[in-house]
């Protein structure tokens, strides 16, 4: 393909390591530093929409993955574009997705699902506190960074991601509502627990960790389409996948998983909730994965 030569110039692209849904990730060595990054392509013909709002989207996506920072957020180490494809050189994370982890591993142990969730909960806290909401939080969205159970994770994909910017309905809110219809004020709320999506994918992705497979999902015994199963908030913990699961844990997913975005757990709720509370071993992580991702107090 015709990569830019000065891509080709600076890194030598090898095997492919991973296949997303817009574009494939392969293994690079930068020539220089003979350092391995991981090459994530996305063909901007793969954008659903017309051209325009394509590369908007694109490259709001660009301007996230440069502007955040997070020991549990991807980061991008080099970008290049050509008329039909960006090439965004990314961290290295030799786990994979936690996609395949799951569904190869027989069950990931109660403490490991704990440690994969606290850093999920830390990057999305840090997300939406930059006024970013990913909307697309799955399994194949967090990667890995070994092959160790005890590793960091890195959530990553920020195609669906929305700013949160300074909009005209709050400035239509700090004025008097001498006229203001009822459904403003209906809609503020509603736009202001936008948010709340996260906190319910999270909630999925718990369950899919821990019982290889998410909450809700096609089955006839059920007698109702996943959407009907998610907008009325039914799914059962089967009690063979969750004996020996702690019932904190399971705490923290039925209040995860509230249909009412009102009431549910709040990302900050979530990382005060006595399941995340507990003390952690203090883990050294080897090699430069080794970095500090929260409070892990002994
Ligand atoms: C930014 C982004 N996606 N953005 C987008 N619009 N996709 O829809 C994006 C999506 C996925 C990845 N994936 C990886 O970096 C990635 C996947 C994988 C699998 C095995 C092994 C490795 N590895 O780095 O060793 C992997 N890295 C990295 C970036």
């Amino acid at each position: 393909s015709n990569l830019p030569k000065e891509l080709s110039e600076k890194y030598m692209i090898t095997k492919k390591i991973g296949v997303g849904v817009c574009g494939e990730v392969k293994l690079a060595f930068e020539r220089a530093t003979c350092k391995k990054v991981a090459l994530k392509t996305i063909n901007k013909k793969d954008f659903p929409a017309s051209v325009g709002t394509a590369t908007r989207s694109a490259e709001r996506e660009i301007q996230i993955l440069q502007k955040i920072d997070h020991p549990c957020l991807i980061k991008t180490k080099d970008f290049f574009q050509t008329d039909d494809s960006y090439y965004i050189f990314l961290e290295l994370m030799e786990g994979g997705e936690l996609f395949d982890r799951v569904k190869s591993k027989q069950q990931i142990k109660e403490p490991i699902a704990k440690l994969y969730f606290y850093q999920m909960l830390k990057a999305v806290e840090y997300l939406h506190n930059n006024g970013i909401i990913h909307r697309d939080l799955k399994p194949e969205n967090v990667l890995l960074s070994s092959h160790d159970d005890v590793c960091v994770i890195k959530i990553t994909d920020f195609n669906q991601s929305k700013i949160l910017e300074e909009s005209a309905l709050m400035r239509t809110l700090c004025g008097t509502p001498t006229y203001l219809a009822p459904e403003v004020f209906t809609d503020a709320v509603t736009v202001g627990y936008s948010r709340a999506v996260d906190a319910w994918s999270l909630g999925v992705v718990l369950v899919n960790t821990f019982i290889c497979y998410p909450p809700f999902y096609p089955d006839a015994r059920i007698g109702l389409s996943v959407s009907d199963q998610i907008t009325q908030g039914i799914y059962t913990f089967i009690p063979s996948k969750w004996d020996g699961i702690s019932d904190d844990a399971k705490d923290v997913v039925k209040k995860l998983l509230r249909v009412d975005p009102n009431v549910r757990l709040t990302i900050e709720e979530a990382l005060q909730h006595p399941w995340l509370m507990v003390r952690f071993i203090a883990v050294s992580l080897p090699g430069p994965s080794a970095i500090n991702v929260g409070t892990f107090t002994t």
